[in-house]
C-alpha cells in the first residue's frame, strides 16, 4: 500500500497523440447537423430521479481527461462544451470508493467520460461505420452514459505519475479492446484486470467489447437524459 498524506499530484499526460480514429461517415459540420433535428425517444419512466453530482468537486481526488472536449478521441473534433465529469450521486459514491480501493494498489483513476448527453450519442452513431456499433450506445434505447450511470476510466500510477498501459489505446474500436484479449504484454492485461477488479469490487459491471467502460449496477433506476453540461450546471446540489 502505497502511504499518501499531502495532495494527489496529476499524472503525467503523454505529449503526442496515439488517439485511435475512425474513418467519419461525414463532416463534422453534416454529423452536427443530422443530430440536430433528432428527437430522444420516449422511454419508460424512471424509478428515481437524477441527482447528478459534479465529480471533480465530489471526489478532487479523481483526475479528469474528458477527452470529448478535446480533439482527442475517436471523431477527432470536440464534442463536449467543457470539460466535465457528472454522474449520478451513488455512482459517484461507488467510483470514490474504487478511487480509495485503486489508491491501495498505488493506483489514481482517470476519467475520461461519465454522463453524456443523448444527442452525442446520436451523434457517435451516426459518425461511425455499422461494422464498429458494437462500440457505440444505441440512442433508440439510451446508452448507459446517457443515465449518468457509466463512467469510462483508466489507471495512473501514483508513484510514477504515468498512466499505465493497457492493451489498447482508450476508445480504440478492435478486438484488443475486449476485456478477454489475450495478447499484449502481461503487465498491460494485469493493469486491465485490476482495474475490473477494482470496480466489480466498488458496484460497477464491465461492458465485454471496452476493457475502459463501466457500468454502476443501478443504471436501470434513472432516466435516459438529454440535458446540456449548462442545464446540469444549473441544477446541482452539493
Ligand atoms: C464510445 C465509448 N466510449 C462508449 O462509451 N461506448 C458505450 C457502448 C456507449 O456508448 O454506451
Ligand atoms: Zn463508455
Amino acid at each position: 500500500m502505497v502511504d499518501r498524506t499531502g495532495p494527489v499530484p496529476a499524472p503525467l499526460m503523454a505529449a503526442g497523440d496515439d488517439t485511435f480514429r475512425v474513418p467519419l461517415r461525414a463532416t463534422p459540420a453534416m454529423l452536427r447537423a443530422s443530430i440536430a433535428g433528432l428527437r430522444m425517444p420516449v422511454f419508460a419512466p424512471a424509478r428515481r430521479a437524477a441527482d447528478l453530482v459534479d465529480l471533480a468537486r465530489f471526489d478532487p481526488a479523481l483526475v479528469l481527461d474528458i477527452r470529448y472536449a478535446t480533439a482527442r478521441n475517436f471523431l477527432g473534433f470536440p464534442v463536449y462544451p467543457a470539460a466535465r465529469a457528472f454522474l449520478q450521486r451513488p455512482a459517484a459514491r461507488a467510483l470514490s470508493h474504487a478511487r480509495g480501493l485503486a489508491a491501495r494498489h498505488g493506483y489514481g483513476l482517470l476519467v475520461y467520460d461519465a454522463y453524456r448527453p443523448w444527442h452525442v450519442s446520436a451523434l457517435f452513431r451516426h459518425a461511425v461505420p455499422e461494422s464498429l456499433y458494437d462500440f457505440v450506445g444505441d440512442p433508440a434505447h439510451g446508452s448507459r452514459h446517457n443515465r449518468g450511470c457509466a463512467v469510462d476510466l483508466t489507471l495512473w500510477d501514483l508513484t510514477t505519475r504515468q498512466v499505465v498501459p493497457m492493451p489498447s489505446g482508450f476508445d480504440e474500436m478492435t478486438p484488443r479492446a475486449h476485456v478477454g484479449y489475450v495478447g499484449g504484454s502481461a503487465r498491460a492485461r494485469g493493469c486491465r484486470d485490476l482495474l475490473a477488479t477494482i470496480m466489480q469490487a466498488s458496484g460497477f459491471e464491465p461492458l465485454a467489447e471496452e476493457w475502459w467502460h463501466f457500468d454502476f449496477r443501478d443504471w436501470r433506476d434513472y432516466a435516459v437524459m438529454d440535458l446540456s453540461f449548462d442545464e446540469i450546471g444549473r441544477t446541482l446540489t452539493p
